[in-house]
């Protein structure tokens, strides 16, 4: 017996953008990106914001014009011709489909072409499908984008609290973002309640990378706080600095205490517990010689 045609309300968890309004069908999506330092946090945060555009979570309306545009576009990228791609969407002045949008953006991610991005980015908060956020406490590659370390870059919006993202890009875009991506989540005091609100009244798809510890493997932050109100929770791993196996720490080589001390490989590196732990005790004795040493001076 043939299976029944499935329809698309029969997709468990999937929204089309229509029903994302605040009073119809309310329920998004929080998914928890966590680890030390250098794991993919970012890469994989970036890559699971495009994938999102593309699911479908969002349709513009299809129209004759549309899909010929959309077709010109994702020609014109397979061809590796980006620019001309990006330039025609610019011309027609037509928005094209979230998935065009994606695919272009993606393009111009792997193409390290970082203006074309800019301009895809905005087109796409303006359209409504994503924002990404950052702590504006991150000045490490400047404000105006997320950068992962080995240099892939996103305009993003550098906040100091992200109960702010709503006045920044005013009602009506918030309104009709579907994906909100919130990078360096540590930073954020206000990040339970924002999440709880935007995936549970607002329907928004909220995708969060985070450092889970800090240099001493606290919590850092609120990032723990909302595993009970994420749909999925991921832990990624970097390599060691000093042996190449699987790292889940973060060490800091400096002699700071302050929880909070923004900084790259300059300051951190990511290791495995064996190496933590010698991290740790090497570093505590040459605290200690130099707090000795400091106290004969004085
Ligand atoms: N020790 C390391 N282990 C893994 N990746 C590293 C390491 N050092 C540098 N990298 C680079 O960092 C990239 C990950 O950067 P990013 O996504 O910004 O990480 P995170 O946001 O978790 O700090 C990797 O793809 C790799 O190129
Ligand atoms: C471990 C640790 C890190 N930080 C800071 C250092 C960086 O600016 C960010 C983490 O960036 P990444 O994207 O995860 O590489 O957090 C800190 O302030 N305190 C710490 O203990």
């Amino acid at each position: 017996m043939p299976l029944p045609k499935p329809t698309i309300s029969s997709v468990p968890n999937r929204k089309l953008h229509s029903e994302t309004s605040q009073s119809s069908s309310p329920c998004g999506e929080v998914h928890v990106i966590v680890g030390p330092m250098f794991a993919g946090k970012t890469t994989t945060l970036l890559r699971r914001i495009q994938a999102e555009s593309t699911n479908g979570s969002f349709q513009a309306k299809l129209c004759k014009n549309y899909i010929q545009l959309d077709k010109a576009i994702k020609d014109l990228c397979f061809t590796g011709r980006l620019s001309e791609a990006v330039g025609l969407l610019w011309r027609t002045r037509l928005k094209a489909d979230a998935g065009t949008y994606a695919l272009l953006l993606q393009e111009c991610i792997f193409r390290k072409d970082y203006k074309s991005g800019r301009r895809i980015h905005a087109q796409m908060v303006v359209i409504g499908t994503v924002a990404v956020i950052k702590s504006n406490k991150d000045t490490r590659y400047g404000l105006d984008s997320i950068v992962t370390h080995d240099g892939m870059k996103l305009p993003c919006w550098a906040l100091a609290d992200l109960s702010s993202l709503r006045q920044n890009i005013g009602a009506d875009a918030y309104d009709k973002l579907d994906v909100i991506g919130i990078d360096e989540a540590q930073f954020f005091e206000d990040l339970y309640d924002f999440c709880c609100e935007a995936a549970d009244h607002h329907g928004k798809t909220v995708i969060v990378a985070g450092l889970d510890g800090d240099y001493l493997r606290r919590r850092f932050g609120s990032v723990l706080d909302i595993i009970p109100i994420a749909d999925s929770v991921m832990k990624l791993t970097a390599r060691c600095e000093l042996c190449g196996k699987r790292a889940f720490f973060t060490l800091r080589k400096t002699d700071e205490t302050q929880t909070e001390v923004i900084g790259g490989a300059d300051v951190y590196m990511p290791v495995c517990r064996q190496h933590y732990v010698n991290g740790q005790v090497v570093i505590e004795a040459a605290r200690s010689v130099l707090e000795s040493q400091k106290l004969q001076c004085a």
